[in-house]
């Protein structure tokens, strides 16, 4: 997902918005590096859980090895107090006493100093749009009924849908993992081993060209190197496209890790995607060869770079490959041939029968067998190998690459039919207890994440609960302005920690960490009843009894080590049965169990899904970043990927609509999924108010509302607190003003080009009963084969999805463009003049908000954005000219005058 717009969705655009004009939304910017308070938290957290203070140095030591372990406050979190000292003063006392486990997170309220003006803001801002209301409904009185009417609808659904995202943000919870604590209590045993639960990662891709190969392979390279024990995780690539250049992509990735993963895990290195390590310039060394650092390096950079050239080469040397094969066998179809000499399984460069894109059998296989568990040096410097690895552990985790069946007659369900199938695969193989996530383009930025999330899963409060911990989605290669709101701060680091403070973060479809009962559609023990069995019906898990077998294990396994995984080839059968589409028929996957089908936006779906059954999330954000991805940055990649989040969130509040969901949905999570899904709605009040302007075009005065002035009296209160608790939330958000700032433009933008196609597409589909919006996959930057940076920002790919919002800016530049015209011609009163000058403002705002995507059709010209002012500019100078020139014609001549008294009625009343 749908890191989305619900964030801004429901934004602010509460009570009032002016004749012709959109009132700005609540929402504020994000702050910079997410996570913040987890910096320092090892100290901060360990203050009351007293610890020896050898563990300080065990505890983030890898990542910050010369760090201070006094804590320091970082600015960010000024505005932030621990609310849970007892219970971890208490946890100290019993010291893990009948087995309790220990506290590993510190939980973290905004201070009364912020969160009360906040709170009392947002209590103010209510009266009034109340009050205003009921004003406006008392004067019904406009120069349109008929307008005024919509008004009043559109006006009582902004205040409704501002009210909904306001109260799921009166409550902020930061929760930081205490890292040191979980190593102290599960690492560093007596017997040398870890106690950690394992993990099976899952990593999707569906094509190596519009999702360019590099970025997944730095994925998993960056997941091969994570600091969690080697023997407790388990990766899983699944390939939609079935396409012999992941397979063998896969293949050289596990040979250049036996390099990458020993050099990662001797120098401490961060990040650990080889892409953007050798991306940033320098870093304090953190590692224990401080001597042998910059050969390593050096050597470790030129093997990086031929490993990209092999990469690049499987696209020449697999073709030539199957030519040669081809050419020397003469027999029918042309196949693809893989290096061993056998017909590769899954889709063929020239589609044949059973090996097209769509129609292949499924494939497994297992690239890096589970290693031992016991510590594999390598070997010192040598000739063939300069790298001495003498001191460090060789093992790599477990690598397995999936292609599930493909067939013509059956619904693939795109991303979460391919994660059901991650979900049976790895059941069979690994069975972790715990899952975690990720889309193809993200890679582990912070190695440490993995423990970070694991954190909230054990911890003896609600970790058994948890059903998952939700990390941001950050990004790198955004434009440093984030002219799109790419980076969707105000989601990411205001809302979602809203919902952390009541029954957690929705799930936003790449980096989280998922307790896989969970996933399977079992209740938390919370809300479990007396006569409650793990498997209450086999039917709805298919007819695997390998797979049936492994759930009790799955539940059980959470507490105590686990058998190793099965071997491949025993269960062979059973691993290509999961792997059929025709498994999950009369199942409960895809509704019940696992990924959530039928819906662009399964992520938030899942989620919700999960947060109905009583299970609670929770949110993870740490500092540096834990994940990070990359974002379409060309602005019609852009609007389709908000069509598809808008399109699905909509489908959502229809097909699982969060106010019927049951008792255990808490009150103001429904509140919060409700706002996130109906969101769209408004914008078909919105685009009203912005192609309102037209009517000036044609007519010298029109009113929405009468008497104006009170009317806009209103508008500046209801506005300006609006702001007010932008600005607060801006503080404790730690966000700035330009995050703030494109959020609103965003949503502006939004709901104009994209929401109301959404919005009208659905209710298609209600009514004709159609198909919902389709999963159209969001291209990603190339940016290793370009040479200019943001390049992708200045290509214009014109769809018709970009009409809406130019319409929207002719008819606002349009409007001002008319009243200077009339302005000149003259016949208009002082009062009228100051009414029209209220309203020019109004569209000069809307031109305001709109004009990131003014510049975004103006392609490489954009790099220069005054030229878009000047071009506003001459658009009025153009319009005004043609207004005094129809004056001209119609009366024969040019007047210049203003007259005196007014014809426009003063308010009466202030109508309190
Ligand atoms: O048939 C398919 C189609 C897509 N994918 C994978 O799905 C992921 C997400 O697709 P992408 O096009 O990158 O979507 P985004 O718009 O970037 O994704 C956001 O929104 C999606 C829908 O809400 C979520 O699934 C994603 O996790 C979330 O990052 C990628 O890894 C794809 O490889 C598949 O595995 N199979
Ligand atoms: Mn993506």
């Amino acid at each position: 997902m749908a890191p989305q717009p619900p964030a801004n969705g429901g934004a602010g655009h509460g009570g009032g918005i002016a004749a012709g004009a959109a009132a700005p939304s609540a929402e504020n910017g994000a702050g910079h590096d997410g996570g913040s308070i987890s910096e320092n938290n090892g100290g901060v957290a360990r203050g009351t859980t007293a610890p020896p203070p050898s563990v300080a140095a065990n505890g983030n030591g890898k990542l910050h090895g010369t760090r201070k372990r006094r804590p320091a406050v970082n600015p960010k979190d000024r505005y932030w107090t621990p609310i849970d000292e007892k219970e971890a003063a208490a946890a100290v006392e019993d010291g893990g006493e009948d087995g309790r486990r220990p506290l590993l997170f510190r939980t973290y309220r905004v201070k009364g100093i912020l969160l009360h003006p906040y709170r009392l803001l947002t209590l103010l801002r209510l009266i009034a749009i109340i009050l205003f209301f009921i004003w406006r409904i008392r004067h019904p009185h406009a120069d349109g009924m008929w307008l005024w009417w919509i008004s009043i609808v559109g006006d009582f659904w902004f205040g409704v849908t501002w009210l909904l995202n306001q109260v799921a943000k009166l409550n902020p919870i930061k929760r930081v993992p205490d890292l040191a604590l979980l190593k102290q209590q599960f690492d560093d045993l007596p017997d040398g081993n870890s106690n950690l639960p394992r993990l099976d990662v899952f990593i999707n891709t569906v094509d190596p060209i519009n999702e360019p190969m590099i970025y997944t392979m730095n994925s998993i390279l960056s997941i091969l190197a994570v600091d969690y024990p080697v023997d407790r995780t388990a990766t899983y690539l699944s390939d939609d496209g079935g396409s012999i250049i992941h397979y063998e992509g896969l293949l050289e990735t596990a040979n250049f890790a036996a390099l990458w993963v020993p050099f990662c895990r001797k120098h401490c290195i961060e990040p650990r995607a080889p892409e953007s390590y050798f991306s940033v310039k320098s870093r304090p060394y953190t590692g224990n060869a401080p001597d042998e650092f910059a050969d390593d390096h050096r050597r470790m950079s030129r093997e990086y770079d031929e490993f990209k050239v092999r990469l690049d080469a499987l696209f020449t040397k697999i073709p030539e490959r199957s030519d040669a094969y081809n050419a020397e066998l003469k027999e029918g179809a042309k196949a693809t041939w893989m290096a061993d000499g056998t017909h590769w399984p899954g889709t063929w460069f020239d589609p044949a029968e059973n090996h097209k894109k769509g129609q292949h059998a499924g494939i497994i296989k297992v690239m890096l067998i589970h290693p031992g568990d016991e510590p594999q040096f390598g070997a010192p410097a040598s000739a063939a190998n300069p790298l001495d690895f003498s001191a460090v552990d060789m093992r790599l985790p477990m690598l397995v690459y999936i292609s599930r069946e493909k067939s013509p007659s059956c619904d693939h369900q795109k991303k979460a039919g391919a994660m059901n199938v991650q979900l049976r695969v790895s059941a069979l193989l690994t069975n972790a207890p715990f899952i975690i996530n990720f889309d193809g383009d993200h890679y582990v930025n912070n190695s440490l994440a993995f423990r970070a999330a694991i954190c909230f899963m054990l911890d003896r409060r609600d970790g058994d609960n948890t059903a998952f911990v939700q990390f941001p989605q950050r990004f790198d290669d955004v434009d440093p302005t984030d002219r799109y709101c790419n980076h969707n701060r105000v989601f990411f680091d205001a809302t979602l920690l809203g919902l952390n403070g009541i029954q957690g973060p929705s799930y936003v479809g790449t980096g989280c960490m998922f307790r896989r009962i969970a996933v399977y559609g079992i209740d938390p023990p919370r809300w479990r009843s007396d006569d409650f069995k793990i498997v209450d019906n086999a039917n709805k898990f298919g007819n695997s009894m390998y797979f049936i077998n492994s759930i009790p294990s799955a539940a059980n396994q959470e507490w105590s080590m686990t058998s190793p995984p099965a071997d491949e080839e025993s269960i062979k059968e059973e691993l290509n049965n999961v792997m059929k589409c025709a498994y999950e028929n009369g199942t409960e996957f895809g509704k019940e169990v696992g990924w959530v089908y039928n819906i662009a936006t399964e992520d938030v779906v899942t989620g919700f899904r999960l947060h109905r059954t009583g299970w609670r999330s929770m949110y993870c954000r740490i500092e540096p970043d834990a994940f990070r991805g990359t974002a379409p940055i060309n602005l019609t990649e852009r609007l389709y990927q908000i069509l598809r989040w808008s399109g699905g969130s909509l489908e959502m509040f229809f097909s699982h609509c969060p106010l019927l969901a049951g008792r255990r949905l808490n009150f103001m999570q429904r509140i919060a999924y409700t706002n996130m899904t109906a969101y769209p709605i408004s914008s078909v009040f919105l685009v009203f108010y912005l192609l309102f302007p037209v009517i000036w075009i044609f007519r010298g005065e029109f009113y929405i509302q009468k008497p104006f002035p009170t009317y806009v009296l209103y508008l500046v209160i209801v506005i300006v607190m609006t702001e007010l608790i932008g600005m607060v939330e801006i503080k404790w958000a730690g966000l700035t003003l330009l995050d703030w700032i494109r959020n609103e433009q965003f949503y502006i933008i939004g709901a104009t080009a994209v929401y109301p196609l959404a919005t009208l597409h659905i209710v298609l589909k209600l009514v004709l009963r159609g198909k919902g919006v389709s999963f159209k996959l969001t291209a990603k930057q190339a940016t290793s084969t370009v040479n200019e940076k943001y390049a992708e920002m200045y290509i214009v790919q014109w769809a018709p999805l970009l009409i809406p919002t130019i319409v929207v800016i002719a008819v606002n530049i349009g409007a001002i463009g008319a009243a200077i015209g009339k302005a000149i011609v003259g016949g208009w009163s002082l009062l009228q003049m100051a009414d029209a000058s209220l309203g020019l403002v109004f569209n000069a705002w809307i031109l305001l908000l709109i004009y990131p995507f003014a510049l975004g059709i103006m392609g490489r010209w954009s790099k220069r954005p005054y030229i878009l002012f000047i071009l506003f500019v001459v658009a009025f100078v153009v319009v005004a000219a043609v207004v005094v020139a129809i004056h001209a014609v119609r009366t024969g001549s040019v007047r210049f005058h203003f007259r005196h008294s007014g014809g426009a009625s003063f308010p009466t009343s202030w109508g309190f």
